[in-house]
């Protein structure tokens, strides 16, 4: 199969085709070294063309129980070596794939220029012309107004219904399998919420937590959960990860910015403040909360640019992370991150039982 991969600026890289299609989107890349599972089911690469830096993706299969939704996500993937499964595995998706590709060039070439406009053609009969005209349709990602309707469920839907456990109302941005997983095995009784529930839709379920989830594209684009949380600050405890901590911070009043490359990663190190303790994280954001709130103090940052990762206030009872700690597929050194959140709703408890 031919593939022809274009970049912003016009310029052309022949490719080995892997999975045939036509593609379009936000050209980015990730370090990580596993996690390519959980990476293609991620919902936040939504309109996001993905490059592996690392050189080998699929090296241990492919396997639905690392799944972090129930779809490929990103338009298209790049890597410099792909195994015949994954490739299979996004045949069968429809999603096209590249390899034999230097990505040390082209992860060099986001760094420099940044996130950028990407066109990709691969079939047996494609030309560079047709990744060019893929490359023209590119919309940048803050013009995906809608973007949490494409990722977002349809209806609401109950886990773990019967525990007598914390009831959480979780707003699905794009929420990543894991999340509701690390709430419910703490038994939570999550109800999942569409991306622009209003606040009566949260007032029926009376929850004692209020959790904004991760989600693709620009934090500008969801005023619905940006109302929602603005509605609820003081009234009921919030947690935030990712596109959660962003919106939380624009509903205090904080802004967001783009980033030039963002962080996609597993290994990116966040300093606690109060500890100074340094853990790992896993990644996946291309927007920054660039004024922080006032009400919320700036409680963790990223060691390598200094941006904020961690947005708390004890007065209003918020935690968020602009990483994500559910971390699948790790490193596994936030966890404790949903015993804090859901330790508000005890104390919580503990107020309206005293
Ligand atoms: N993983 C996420 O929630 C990503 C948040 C947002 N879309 C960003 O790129 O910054």
């Amino acid at each position: 199969m031919d593939a022809y991969v274009a970049l912003e600026g016009g310029h052309v890289v022949e490719a080995r085709g892997r999975a045939p299609g036509t593609a379009t989107g936000e050209l980015v890349f990730t370090t990580a070294y596993t996690g390519y599972e959980e990476s293609l089911t991620d919902p936040s690469y939504e309109e996001q063309i993905l490059t592996f830096a690392y050189p080998l993706i699929g090296n241990y299969g492919v396997r639905s129980e690392r799944f972090e939704s129930d779809r490929v996500h990103p338009r298209a993937a790049v890597t410099r070596e792909m195994t015949d499964d994954v490739a299979e595995w996004l045949t069968e998706e429809g999603v096209p794939a590249v390899d034999h590709i230097d990505t040390r060039d082209l992860v060099t070439d986001i760094r420099e220029e940044g996130a950028m406009a990407c066109g990709i053609a691969v079939g047996d009969d494609v030309t560079p012309e047709d990744a060019l005209a893929e490359l023209a349709d590119c919309v940048p990602m803050s013009d995906h107004t809608d973007i949490g309707a494409q990722v977002s469920v349809d209806e609401p839907v109950v886990h773990n219904a019967d525990s007598d456990g914390a009831t959480v109302a979780l707003v699905d941005c794009g929420a990543k399998r894991s999340i509701v997983d690390s709430l419910v095995e703490r038994d939570a009784t999550v109800h999942v919420l569409p991306y622009d529930a209003t606040a009566d839709d949260v007032a029926e379920i009376d929850p004692e937590l209020l959790f904004i989830s991760n989600g693709p594209g620009d934090p500008e684009n969801f005023d619905a959960a940006v109302d929602l949380v603005d509605s609820y600050v003081g009234e009921v405890p919030i947690a935030g990860i990712c596109l959660g901590q962003q919106i939380v911070a624009r509903a205090l009043g904080g802004t967001t910015e783009k980033m030039d490359f963002g962080h996609r990663g597993v290994n990116q190190p966040v300093r606690d403040e109060a500890s100074g303790r340094v853990v790992m994280t896993t990644q996946n954001h291309g927007y920054t909360v660039a004024d922080a709130p006032e009400a919320l103090e700036v409680s963790q940052i990223n060691v390598n640019d200094g941006t904020p990762e961690g947005l708390d206030s004890d007065d209003l009872d918020i935690i968020t992370r602009q990483y994500h700690p559910e971390a699948n597929p790790g490193p596994h050194d936030s966890l404790s991150f949903f015993d804090d959140v859901l330790g508000m709703t005890a104390s919580k408890r503990t107020i309206v039982a005293d």
